[in-house]
């Protein structure tokens, strides 16, 4: 028979994400902490019981404890979840490593990071895993965006492990309750590339928004990026059903369509207009697809993998290149036939 008794789970960064995840943790009846960056953070958060910064209106439930000690939260951690930035990820890592020394009691290490790291285009679960060799490291994605997970509305997700097992089995069952269902998959890179991919997408169809195209273009973009998205994932390693499911295909649609999603208000912005700068600057919720798009588009140089979508979101975003040119330039490449080979036919 399974274990069912509660788990210790240790969230770090509490941003949106990881707040609505540490809720939905202490809901479930689990042992959970969220661990802040700042001090300050932890302590307004403590007080007020709600993140004000980066969940406004959600309640913390009263078993939830709120810390900076990075230290003291990980000591009796079995679970670690990590919700920060994509670029703040190593910093994060080197912090635990410096804290905890080895593993201690963890036996999961989770990402919940959607992106990239630029420079060493590694996935987030590999930066995990430089610094804590051996241990099991996964990833929980999915179309969450958090501010519905944390209402309690039902999503769907999948929890991809290095080494899947009883343990992830155990994890499964523990995050999943009547408003979050969780599969589990042994294709870690593939859901880690379609959570990566899926916000250039999403910045794509904010353009399509911002430029009022009307549902025809997004719909035909998001197919498109649907097939793009497979070809790079499966050249980079990845399974190709993986795309076709909750950490490809879901979190494209929900990204593509949420008017939540920071991905697509960011490309509606341009694409109605603004500078890229502008909206950059001071900015304090995170945009991963920015960095990502340099960080994929590098990736695909450096493999040689055809992928118009994304190198048009990389001229408009790093080279100037005008929305509706970029248009352009996608509705006048040479014609072919439809397909979903990894490889383009002619
Ligand atoms: N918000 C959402 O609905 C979802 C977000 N995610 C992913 O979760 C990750 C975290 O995103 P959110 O929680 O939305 O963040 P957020 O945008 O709500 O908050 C930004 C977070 O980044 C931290 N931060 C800012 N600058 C930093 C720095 N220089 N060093 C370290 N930390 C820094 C802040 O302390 C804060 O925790 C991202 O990869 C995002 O794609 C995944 C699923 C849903
Ligand atoms: O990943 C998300 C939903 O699944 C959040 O998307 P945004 O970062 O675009 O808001």
């Amino acid at each position: 028979m399974s274990d069912s008794r509660p788990l210790h789970f240790t969230v770090i960064g509490a941003g949106a994400w990881g707040t609505a995840v540490a809720v939905h943790l202490a809901r479930r009846g689990q042992r959970a902490m969220l661990v802040t960056r700042r001090p300050e953070h932890a302590v307004t958060m403590q007080l007020a019981r709600e993140n004000r910064d980066y969940l406004p209106g959600v309640k913390l439930p009263e078993t939830l404890s709120v810390t900076s000690d990075l230290r003291a939260a990980l000591l009796e951690a079995e679970v670690a979840l990590i919700a920060s930035p994509s670029h703040a990820l190593r910093e994060w890592c080197s912090r635990m490593q410096a804290e905890l020394g080895g593993a201690g009691q963890l036996q999961l290490f989770i990402s919940l990071v959607k992106g990239l790291e630029l420079g060493t285009l590694l996935r987030p679960s590999e930066v995990m895993a430089q610094a804590f060799p051996g241990l099991n490291v996964a990833t929980l994605t999915g179309p969450t965006n958090a501010s519905e997970v944390a209402q309690g509305l039902p999503a769907a997700v999948v929890l991809a492990a290095a080494r899947p097992g009883e343990f992830v089995d155990r994890v499964q069952a523990a995050m999943s309750g009547s408003t979050l269902r969780l599969y589990t998959s042994d294709d870690l890179a593939g859901a880690e590339y379609g959570a990566s991919l899926k916000n250039i997408y999403a910045i794509s169809a904010g353009f399509c928004d911002g430029l009022k195209l009307g549902d025809n273009s997004k719909a035909s973009l998001i197919t498109r990026a649907l097939t793009e998205m497979v070809r790079v994932g499966e050249t980079l390693g990845a399974k190709r059903e993986t795309f076709y499911g909750l950490s490809g295909f879901g979190d494209l649609v929900a990204t593509c369509h949420g008017a939540w999603s920071r991905n697509r208000q960011f490309g509606e912005q341009i694409g109605a207009g603004a500078a890229v700068a502008d909206l950059l600057a001071g900015r304090k919720t995170v945009v991963e697809g920015y960095r990502t798009t340099q960080a994929l588009h590098d990736l695909c140089l450096q493999r040689g993998i055809t992928a118009p979508i994304l190198g048009e979101v990389h001229a408009i975003l790093y080279q100037g290149k005008k929305p509706m040119d970029a248009l352009m330039s996608l509705m006048t490449r040479e014609l072919k036939r439809e397909t979903h080979s990894p490889f383009p036919r002619k």
